[in-house]
């Protein structure tokens, strides 16, 4: 049977593994929780939400996340974020998820850890039993703040530490290296967990360097600029270093001029374990199938590369040997039948 490519990528069984809560907040659902929570929005429409949604770097992009989460208070709130993330993500052929929170976003402004992660919690175990889809939590660090200050979210998370997965570095990357938070996450390490970092989203090669040597990551965020420096991708390939590559957030935030520039097709042909994954998706127009459909029109990919892709997205995964075993299986026949 030969299925139409949007249908293939829709049903093709995959891992999301960079994905930021926050970045999954539509504007219709901003509007209704700004009215529930008689939060004050600078837009007054949806559509005027959206056409604020142009951005020419990171932090154009940073500044608008950052505001829009402000409608975020209660444990309901982050509930209804991320259970509305999870039905889209079903819908995609998404049968696990990896989801960052920034709590800081939130703590800063007064709304506690707990109504924060007890809201995810109890999404993360509604998708379970709605849709068969497991999940777990990364807790990141922003950058731009100081290491003591990730230091205090960590000490604020020691309570739920057994249902965080791992923690995790984003925000503004130029001018914040890896090095800056050595000691936290090695304390993260200390405490049993694995450890994720964006770095060469924006930031040079070094900084890939650097997540490797002094946070010891199991996963690059991003990773684009490591192409730079040859001897850097000898060694993400050498190691299996999974990058989380995200096409359509790499085009909003200019990344890359143009998705037909994208480097995608290149990473697997370089033999980097890249997967495809929609960072802040309510953002940058679409979820992960649209992101893996849009890449794979742009740069003309084959199946097998589409299939390499949700292969990469669980062997890079957080998830037990056999539950990754088992969904390979699935790829495979899912594969053969289409
Ligand atoms: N793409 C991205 N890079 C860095 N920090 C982020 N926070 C949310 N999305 C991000
Ligand atoms: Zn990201």
């Amino acid at each position: 049977m030969v299925v139409e490519l949007e249908a293939f990528v829709r049903g093709l069984p995959k891992a999301e593994l960079h994905l930021h809560i926050e970045g999954s907040l539509e504007p219709e659902l901003m509007f209704a929780l700004a009215r529930r929570n008689g939060v004050a929005l600078p837009y007054d429409s949806v559509e005027a939400v959206r056409a604020a949604y142009a951005f020419s770097n990171l932090q154009d992009f940073l500044d608008i996340y950052y505001a829009g989460a402000g409608v975020l208070q209660t444990r309901q709130d982050f509930h209804d974020l991320a259970m509305a993330y999870f039905d889209r993500a079903a819908a995609d052929g998404v049968r696990h998820a990896e989801i960052m929170f920034d709590p800081q976003t939130h703590t800063d402004r007064g709304v506690p850890f707990a109504e924060v992660i007890e809201g995810l919690l109890s999404a993360m175990a509604e998708a379970q039993a709605r849709h068969g889809l497991s999940s777990a939590l990364i807790m990141s660090f922003l950058r731009h703040l100081s290491q003591d200050a990730a230091f205090a979210t960590l000490a604020m998370a020691e309570p739920w530490l057994d249902r965080i997965a791992a923690v995790g570095l984003d925000s503004s990357e130029v001018g914040h290296p890896p090095s800056k938070f050595a000691e936290v996450f090695a304390a993260a390490a200390a405490k049993g967990l694995r450890r994720v970092a964006h770095a060469g989203e924006e930031g040079p090669p070094a900084y890939v360097h650097e997540a490797l040597d002094l946070l010891d990551v199991d996963r690059i965020d991003h990773g684009n600029r490591a192409l730079e420096d040859a001897g850097l991708v000898a060694r993400l390939v050498e190691q299996g270093m999974t990058l989380t590559v995200c096409p359509l957030s790499n085009h909003k935030l200019c990344v890359v001029g143009d998705l037909a520039d994208h480097p995608l097709d290149r990473m697997l042909a370089l033999g980097l374990k890249a997967t495809v994954n929609s960072d802040d998706p309510a953002y940058f127009g679409g979820y992960v199938a649209d992101n893996y459909l849009a890449v794979a029109k742009a740069r003309s990919l084959s199946r097998a590369d589409l299939v390499q892709l949700a292969r990469n997205s669980f062997a890079g995964s957080f998830l037990p040997t056999d539950a990754i075993a088992r969904h390979l299986e699935e790829i495979d026949a899912y594969a053969a039948a289409s």
